[in-house]
């Protein structure tokens, strides 16, 4: 069967992770959340004893996706954190996440993997930056009262 490539944006807790894991599921493709990639550069940045330096985590980053350290690998390994690594890491990664080569390289690598086809994969920028060509694109939405319940 024809595999395609299918971009889910929405704003936080719209139910992308829900609605994207359940085509995945159903169609059986891949599932990619892009904030992992975001997260392992936190991750990366704290093992070199914080140290932010953007051109020597960037150099790591790059390295150990040649390593094919691949999207389940990174998962397991953020996954496996404690609560406050786990939050300290997301902090560290969004402050990387400023820098536009770190975005340029994250997009790349998430246009590699999926370049095959057969991936649902959900973020804020998936749909305009990362996979513009995805033959399937949604945008979720659900109003500020109703994220505030979930
Ligand atoms: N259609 C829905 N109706 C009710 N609850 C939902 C629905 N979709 C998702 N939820 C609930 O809302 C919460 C957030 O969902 P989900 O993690 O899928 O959102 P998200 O957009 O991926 O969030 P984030 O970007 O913050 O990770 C979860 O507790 C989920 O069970
Ligand atoms: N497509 C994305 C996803 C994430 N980020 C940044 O990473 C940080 C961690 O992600 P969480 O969704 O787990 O908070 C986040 O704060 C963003 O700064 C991004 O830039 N683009």
């Amino acid at each position: 069967m024809i595999q395609i490539n299918i971009a889910i944006n929405g704003p936080t807790v719209s139910g992308k992770t829900t609605v994207g894991k359940f085509i995945a599921e159903k169609l059986q493709y891949q599932f990619i959340n892009t904030r992992i990639f975001y997260r392992y550069l936190g991750y990366l940045s704290y093992q070199q004893l914080n140290n932010t330096s953007v051109y020597n985590i960037l150099e790591i980053f790059n390295n150990n996706l040649k390593l094919n350290y691949s999207f389940n690998n990174i998962t397991k390994i953020i996954n496996n954190l404690n609560e406050e690594d786990y939050y300290l890491i997301g902090r560290q990664g969004s402050k990387l996440s400023e820098n536009q080569d770190m975005r340029q390289l994250i997009n790349q690598h998430i246009r590699q993997i999926t370049n095959g086809k057969g991936f649902v994969v959900i973020g804020r920028d998936v749909i305009f930056n990362i996979l513009p060509d995805a033959e399937v694109k949604i945008v979720l939405f659900a109003n500020l009262d109703t994220r505030v319940l979930r």
